[in-house]
């Protein structure tokens, strides 16, 4: 489907009379996490494809492992035991590679593979993550992962930019070979494969810069600054933050930093984002709409009555080891029901008050943020004014709203560019002058309201992780 894909989106391409040959270089931006297993001789395959034909009858049979296991998988449990006891535990894990282990983590995945297929892993040349999957169809040749996106991985070491010889080696000794070396996310992979010059029309010159996984690129396309906190309300909500000296902890992740190699990127993730309002907003009005949503969400007070739920259709990563649903009063004493007003403010105020207080568990200091927000539901404002009110902080989209490909764009012209000026990535992009429009100013008085809210969702959510595990 992802091979299918590239000739499908160039395809529309061509309809729209687009000129290919003004490219001088691509770089692009993948889900983060995901694998793709290449089979032994498909290095060879990728070298001589034939333009008359497509990508897809030419690839078919190039990977060893056919479904490629995404960022949704949880099933590695065992596995990240295996690679904490590797490191000397969960702690010193997160040390070296800026996340304890985490079931959606690549390295885990891959050691179920090398344990549960090992004929396939035996037949596999190189392993690449969706990112440098995609650079790699574009080049004709393997591109090697970037340090950004590879940070996700679970064994790549953030401080010394290389993979963990001993994470490696608790998968298989062979493992750093079909990875391959790790490289700055802006840096140049090689030129376009000749498959593209002659089916598009590309030249021939044009570069292939790495490409990075969504959340890096994100925050190269929404130009984050130290105190901008930048919140993705996609399928997942994903929270991330520039830092210069990362604090290692076992929630959220650490990242290298796709545009300044000296620095570091935090990011929290949340399973329980988009599908889960979604869930939400079918179950409890009539018509399954936003615009219903958005009139049940401004009928309820700030605050909600003290009215709190807790809503996890899927077992959360942050915090982890829960799931289901938890409602309580204004009184912290559970209840059963609420009305469909009640669970839509709900809903959206418990996902806000969650992130705030695990930001703020990273250090995140929230006086005179700004909030960047991106993803399909920041096209909500009423979503956008809660998420503004519980903060205490103005929240700015921008004109394009899809960040992730919009900052692989700009990482491509970064690469290109920097071979031959030393500019600063953030000063380079402030002349380009894209602008943020502020959607959402914090309402007086939500202040004082969501402080106390803030401090009962911290106890609750306490109660809730005891209420999930004496059910389990
Ligand atoms: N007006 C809206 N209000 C709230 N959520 C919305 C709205 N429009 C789209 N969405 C949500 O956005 C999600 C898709 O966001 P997107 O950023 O495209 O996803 P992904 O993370 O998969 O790239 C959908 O799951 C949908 O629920
Ligand atoms: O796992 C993570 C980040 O660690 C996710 O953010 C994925 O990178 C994809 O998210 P969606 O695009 O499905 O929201």
């Amino acid at each position: 489907m992802w091979v299918e894909a590239v000739d499908v989106i160039l395809g529309k391409l061509v309809n729209s009379k687009f000129d290919f040959s003004k490219i001088k270089a691509i770089s692009g931006s993948g889900q983060q996490h995901g694998s793709v297993f290449w089979k032994n001789g498909s290095g060879e395959m990728l070298k001589n494809l034939n333009p008359k034909h497509s990508l897809k009858s030419q690839l078919e049979d190039s990977f060893s492992v056919p479904d490629s296991p995404i960022w949704m998988d949880s099933s590695t449990s065992e596995q990240c035991i295996k690679l904490e006891l590797a490191a000397g535990g969960a702690q010193a894990l997160a040390d070296i590679t800026g996340s304890k282990a985490y079931e959606r983590f690549t390295g885990n995945q891959i050691l179920k593979v090398i344990e549960n297929a090992p004929n396939a892993y035996k037949d596999t040349e190189r392993i690449s993550l969706v990112s440098s999957f995609g650079a790699t169809l574009f080049c004709g040749a393997y591109c090697e992962i970037d340090e950004s996106d590879g940070s996700g991985m679970n064994l790549f070491n953030i401080k010394t930019r290389a993979w963990e010889p001993k994470l490696i080696d608790a998968c298989s000794k062979d493992l750093a070979d079909k990875l391959g070396n790790p490289v700055p996310s802006v840096s140049i992979q090689g030129s376009i494969s000749l498959y593209f010059v002659n089916k598009y029309g590309f030249v021939p010159s044009c570069q292939i810069v790495s490409f990075t996984g969504d959340n890096p690129a994100s925050l190269a396309g929404m130009r984050l600054m130290e105190s901008d906190i930048a919140v993705s309300l996609g399928s997942s909500d994903v929270v991330f933050l520039w830092l210069e000296d990362p604090i290692m902890k076992t929630e959220g992740h650490v990242f290298v930093n796709p545009v300044d190699t000296s620095a570091y990127m935090a990011l929290l993730c949340f399973k329980n984002g988009s599908l889960t309002r979604e869930f939400v907003r079918d179950r409890h009005t009539d018509n399954k709409s936003w615009t219903e949503f958005e009139q049940l969400l401004n009928s309820q007070p700030i605050g909600n009555n003290g009215n709190i739920g807790f809503y996890f259709p899927i077992a959360e990563i942050i915090p982890g080891n829960v799931e289901g649903f938890y409602y309580f009063d204004s009184s912290d004493m559970p209840v059963q029901d609420f009305s469909p007003a009640e669970h839509v403010r709900a809903i959206i105020e418990s996902q806000f008050l969650s992130r705030r207080i695990h930001a703020e568990n990273m250090g995140f200091n929230l006086d005179g943020c700004r909030i960047l927000a991106t993803g399909g539901a920041s096209n909500n404002s009423a979503i956008l004014q809660v998420m503004s009110d519980i903060f205490n902080a103005p929240v700015y989209t921008q004109e394009v709203a899809n960040s992730a490909s919009l900052g692989a764009a700009m990482i491509a012209m970064h690469a290109v560019k920097v071979t031959t000026d030393e500019i600063p990535y953030t000063y380079r992009l402030k002349k380009k002058g894209l602008q943020f429009q502020r959607v959402a100013s914090p309402t007086p008085g939500s202040k004082e309201i969501y402080d106390i809210m803030a401090k009962r969702y911290r106890n609750l959510e306490k109660q809730v992780i005891q209420m999930h595990s004496s059910k389990s």
